[in-house]
């Protein structure tokens, strides 16, 4: 009896600008079982997105109807706008032993937490100040002032979230950010509740029969 393993669940959440989408895409580069969860949202498209790749990009009315039959993991409203997770991509890669990887808020990860607290390992990215966050954001060149003003005066509000997170990564330098979610998964992939097939394993080996 072999042992398999089901995946887990890691979530990357931060203040807007802290670097979860760059460690996201260095983590999703270099592990071959990393998937990243690709969420509904009623916020616009913007432009360099790819449907069905950043986002599905949904109205109102079908994110309303994703809700009610009950197709997401989760949802929450962020900036206005609605956000959820669907379902079957993620129960059918656990189930089969892949990692998700999400990038969601804190609103999010309190119902994973709920609904499915053992798949879940969940990562909260802090920058190593506030001066150094903003520059970050304008150095991203993506936002106006008033969209940088907007997301910093959130900041503080996204970062007194953190004790609800199991572990905190302090992105001041890339190279050790990478290392540091390398090694939770790492060591999180061993946990033995992820094992599958375990006992009957342990039971062959006991009674001699694990060479089979
Ligand atoms: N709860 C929840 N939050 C999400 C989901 N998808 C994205 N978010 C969060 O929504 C926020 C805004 O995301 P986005 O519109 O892409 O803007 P940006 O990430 O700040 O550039 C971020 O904090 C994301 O983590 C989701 O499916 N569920
Ligand atoms: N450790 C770091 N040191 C310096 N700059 C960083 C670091 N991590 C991320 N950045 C830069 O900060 C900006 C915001 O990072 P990003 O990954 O887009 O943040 P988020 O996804 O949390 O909004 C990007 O320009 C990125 O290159």
């Amino acid at each position: 009896m072999a042992i398999t393993r089901r995946g887990l669940m890691l979530v990357l959440s931060s203040p807007s600008g802290a670097g979860k989408t760059t460690i996201s895409r260095r983590l999703l580069d270099e592990e071959r079982t990393l998937f990243m969860s690709v969420s509904a949202t009623t916020r616009a498209r913007r432009p360099g997105e790819v449907d069905g790749r950043d986002y599905f990009f949904v109205d109102p009315t079908e994110f309303n109807l994703m809700v009610n039959r009950g197709e997401l993991l989760e949802h929450a409203k962020v900036f206005g706008n609605y956000y959820g997770t669907p379902r079957g991509p993620v129960e059918e890669a656990l189930a089969a032993g892949r990692d998700v990887l999400f990038d969601i808020d804190w609103q999010g990860t309190q119902q994973l937490q709920d609904s499915a607290p053992r798949d879940l390992v969940s990562v909260f990215i802090l920058p190593p100040s506030t001066r150094e966050l903003e520059r970050r954001l304008r150095a991203r060149a993506q936002d106006s002032d008033e969209v940088v003003a907007a997301r910093m005066a959130k900041a503080a509000d996204e970062i007194s979230h953190y004790p609800e997170y199991q572990y905190i990564i302090l992105n001041d330098d890339i190279e050790r950010s990478v290392a540091a979610v390398r090694s939770i998964l790492a060591a999180e992939r061993l946990k033995r509740e992820r094992q599958v097939g375990l006992p009957d394993f342990v039971k062959g080996l006991r009674e001699g029969s694990g060479d089979d």
